[in-house]
């Protein structure tokens, strides 16, 4: 497991991310003179549990390569909206939405998408580290041998690069074969991030993804994130506004299923449009 990638390692999708290990750019496009490239595009999203209506017309553009914090307090709709990204709704008998969601050309709200290939292409990071009682290797090595065919080689070079992706590896490359439950609460949410990552994704979902981590395990995945956004769309869902606003390019506020503002992370912190906002982001409620 000590062999460096190979450029030309064979490859369907996932592995030419493994050979461009690379970022594509040094720093994302943070004050840009054009139009953002858009990952996810939403127009009069609608969501339901049942009668409850959850989310009201949501129309938003998540930009390519950036990171993306939902805000706003709690039962406003950030989680709802986040898990229609991949369609994790559908585990609920009761959702239900109407309207658009589109990842590139990928209708996502179609009954004809693929749900096992959409979450290849967006994974997710859940609030609670859930690794699968197997060894860490294993975790990591998961959804490869799910979705593509790769001899023993390459499969080490994948897991190993997706370990130091998530800045992991120097803490577990002597344990590979160990449970990932013997690890702390922090290397398992970055193990997770290592499984989410193995397998190509396009968008990476968090919600939530530090609220069980203790400060210093908080900061080495802030850091994660900075880092990973040359390579991947994150959106992450987040209480922590001084997190929100170190770690994001833009902000997303919402408020009873609505969309208020939406904006660079400075802007929101800073100058937000709504008072709302400017009431949230200052802690006078939520
Ligand atoms: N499975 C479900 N069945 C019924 N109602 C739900 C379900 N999940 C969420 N809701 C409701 O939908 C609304 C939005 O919930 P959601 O979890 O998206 O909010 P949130 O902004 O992520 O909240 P939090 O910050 O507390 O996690 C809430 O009123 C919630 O009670």
């Amino acid at each position: 497991m000590t062999r460096m990638l190979s450029p030309n390692t064979e490859s369907i999708g996932l592995m030419n991310e493994v050979s461009e290990a690379k970022p594509k750019a040094e720093s994302p496009q943070t004050n840009p003179s054009g139009p953002l490239e858009t990952a996810i595009h939403t127009e009069n999203l609608c969501a339901w549990y049942g009668d409850f209506q959850a989310l009201h017309s949501i129309s938003i553009d998540i930009p390519k390569n950036h990171v993306t914090a939902f805000i706003g307090p709690s039962g406003c709709g950030k989680s709802t909206l986040l898990r229609w990204f991949n369609r994790m709704n559908d585990t609920v008998i009761s959702a239900k939405a109407t309207g658009t969601v589109r990842l590139n050309d990928l209708d996502l709200l179609s009954k004809d998408t693929d749900t096992v290939d959409l979450r290849r292409r967006v994974g997710i990071v859940f609030q609670k580290a859930n690794p699968f009682p197997k060894s860490i290797y294993d975790n990591v090595a998961f959804g490869p041998r799910l979705h593509m065919k790769l001899r023993r080689s390459e499969l080490d070079d994948l897991v190993e690069w997706s370990l130091r992706k998530a800045a992991v590896w120097d803490e577990v490359k002597d344990r590979l074969n160990g449970s990932a439950l013997g690890l702390s609460g922090g290397q398992q949410q970055r193990l997770c991030i290592a499984r989410a990552i193995a397998v190509g994704p396009e968008v990476l979902l968090m919600d939530e993804p530090c609220s069980a981590l203790d400060p210093a395990s908080t900061l080495a995945i802030e850091n994660l994130i900075f880092e990973l956004r040359k390579q991947y769309t994150i959106i992450i869902v987040t209480h922590n506004m001084q997190q929100a606003s170190r770690s994001s390019d833009k902000t997303a506020f919402f408020f009873d299923g609505r969309l208020i503002e939406f904006e660079d992370t400075e802007r929101v912190f800073t100058m937000p449009k709504n008072k709302q906002t400017e009431d949230y982001v200052r802690g006078k409620f939520g």
